[in-house]
């Protein structure tokens, strides 16, 4: 196995710890340089978060986590490093200083990307800095989106990297202030500190604005795609013809820029405080990435937006490892699964052995196609038998034994295994193959029967695992859930 990659974080507050994390967590040595003393607390807190949140995207487990390492200079951030990336603060000087020794001290193949949200390339790289814009979105663990401007051989090998820890690189043709994503948050920005400093709307009624309704639409559509429908079957063009007037209507105020000062800054703080200072930054942030697992979970179902993203992320992840009994599943739990007790919940016992027997059942062939061609198996018993806690985080793997299928009948025992050591629950299940235009039971195509002969045939030989064709038992071993 080769060794792993190396990034160097240079600046290891909010976005330089996300980076951080993602890099870590997709199997990258991830070497911190950041002067603050404070700084390794604040990242380990932003880190944890990561844990309980980039895991849950997926259903294979990401690659073991890299080392990560503090260091007390660039030089020694840099050394071996594939990726350098600068999210020191947004003030241009900082920034030179720091890019002039990056490109003096990195790597010569090295990628040395910028978390800039609004300098131009060229304003980096003055002073003869090898930098490009790789412009990451809050939380860079979780977004996806990065921008790329720059030298396009530089932006090419950073996409491939990217690609390969789950992020979607957007390379941008052209250089402008702001790039592209940061000119429209700035759009809407400018126009809601002018609803506020007019007394138009509080910080709460703008917030409800956003997530009651067009925010919703826009993680999953954008915003021509949104617009092209509320064209009706007519599309774009009705629907310039009929918006398009307002262009000269005063429906923003867009080149007007309230003036920045302490009474700006006030009201607009005040009312943040008012409408969320009953909650901790870290517990907002939990909030937040709990809300984005479960809407980029959801999209994954379509293949929309960043659902996408991780549905081709997950296909580059290896696959479980065989033994004698094939891994079925590897995953984390994630914290969704866990509930008011502070463990999984008995529901996702079943989820994590339903996933095990859809892989189990295409390792012999009934897979999306033949499903497709209209037969599959259904469900028609289960017995759990749930004999240790989990937690959100550990490491779930999952095994399945064919303990019979001649004919109809499809006869499977799951054993979840935590952490590859501890039995928390068996799963025995029978199920029946149907005919799905009847939903009728059927008997398999002859070719399901050849695939599955030499597992049941390899199974067979296995001792009957412990627990097999029992009834509930009223001595109750197990320590539950749910
Ligand atoms: N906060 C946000 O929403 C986003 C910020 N960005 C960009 O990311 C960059 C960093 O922003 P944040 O993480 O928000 O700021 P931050 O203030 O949270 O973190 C900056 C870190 O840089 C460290 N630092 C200062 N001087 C340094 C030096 N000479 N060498 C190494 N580290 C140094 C500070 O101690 C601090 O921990 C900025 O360019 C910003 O525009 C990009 C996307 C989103
Ligand atoms: C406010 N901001 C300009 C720092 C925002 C960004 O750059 C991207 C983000 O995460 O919203």
């Amino acid at each position: 196995m080769s060794a792993p990659l190396r990034a160097a974080i240079i600046g290891g507050g909010v976005i330089g710890g996300g980076w951080a994390a993602r890099f870590l967590l997709n199997g990258w040595d991830v070497s911190v340089y950041d002067p603050d003393p404070d700084a390794e607390r604040k990242l380990g807190e932003v880190l944890d978060n990561a844990r309980r949140s980039l895991p849950a995207l997926y259903d294979r487990a990401l690659p073991p986590a890299g080392q990560l390492r503090f260091c007390t200079g660039i030089a020694d951030a840099v050394t071996g490093a594939a990726w350098v990336q600068e999210s020191v603060p947004e003030r241009l000087e900082l920034k030179h200083t720091v890019h002039a020794e990056l490109t003096r001290l990195a790597p010569a193949e090295a990628v040395i990307g910028s978390s800039t949200s609004g300098f131009r390339p060229s304003e980096l790289t003055g002073q003869g800095a090898r930098v490009i814009v790789a412009h990451p979105f809050n939380p860079v663990y979780l977004l996806p989106l990065v921008e790329l401007v720059g030298a396009p051989e530089h932006c090419a090998r950073a996409a491939g990297h990217l690609r390969a820890i789950g992020m979607y690189p957007l390379t941008v043709r052209q250089e402008i202030d702001a790039h592209i994503a940061d000119r429209l948050l700035e759009a809407v920005w400018r126009e809601s500190l002018w609803l506020v400093r007019d007394g138009i709307a509080t910080t709460e009624e703008i917030d409800e604005a956003i997530r009651m309704g067009f925010g919703l639409r826009w993680a999953q559509m954008g915003l021509f795609e949104t617009y092209r429908i509320a064209g009706g079957e007519a599309g774009m063009k009705h629907f310039m013809a009929q918006f398009g007037p307002a262009l000269k209507w005063p429906w923003t105020k867009l080149m007007d820029v309230p003036e920045f000062n302490d009474d700006l800054v006030e009201l607009i703080a005040g009312q943040s405080d008012a409408q969320s200072g009953h909650m901790s930054i870290r517990a907002l942030e939990r909030l937040r990435d709990d809300n984005l697992v479960a809407m980029i979970r959801a999209l994954r179902r379509t293949g929309s937006g960043a659902g996408g993203v991780i549905t081709a992320h997950e296909a580059r992840l290896p696959a479980p490892a065989e033994g004698v009994l094939p891994v079925t599943l590897d995953r984390q739990v994630p914290s969704s699964w866990t509930d008011y007790n502070g463990h999984m919940n008995e529901a996702h016992y079943v989820e994590a052995s339903a996933a095990a027997t859809d892989r189990f059942m295409e390792m012999f062939g009934a897979d999306a196609a033949y499903i497709a061609s209209g037969r599959s198996y259904f469900t028609v018993e289960t017995h759990v038998r749930y004999l240790a806690e989990t937690h959100a985080g550990d490491r779930l793997r999952v095994t399945t034994q064919v303990l019979g299928g001649d004919g109809r009948k499809l006869h499977l025992f799951h054993t979840l295994m935590r952490e590859g050591e501890t039995q928390v629950a068996t799963v025995e299940t029978l199920l029946v193959h149907v005919d799905l235009t009847t939903r009728r039971s059927s008997e398999p195509a002859p070719e399901i029967g050849e695939r599955l002969a030499p597992l049941l045939k390899a199974h067979g030989s296995l001792p009957r695992p412990e627990g097999a064709g029992q009834g509930i038992s009223a001595s109750g071993r197990g320590a539950g859930a749910g």
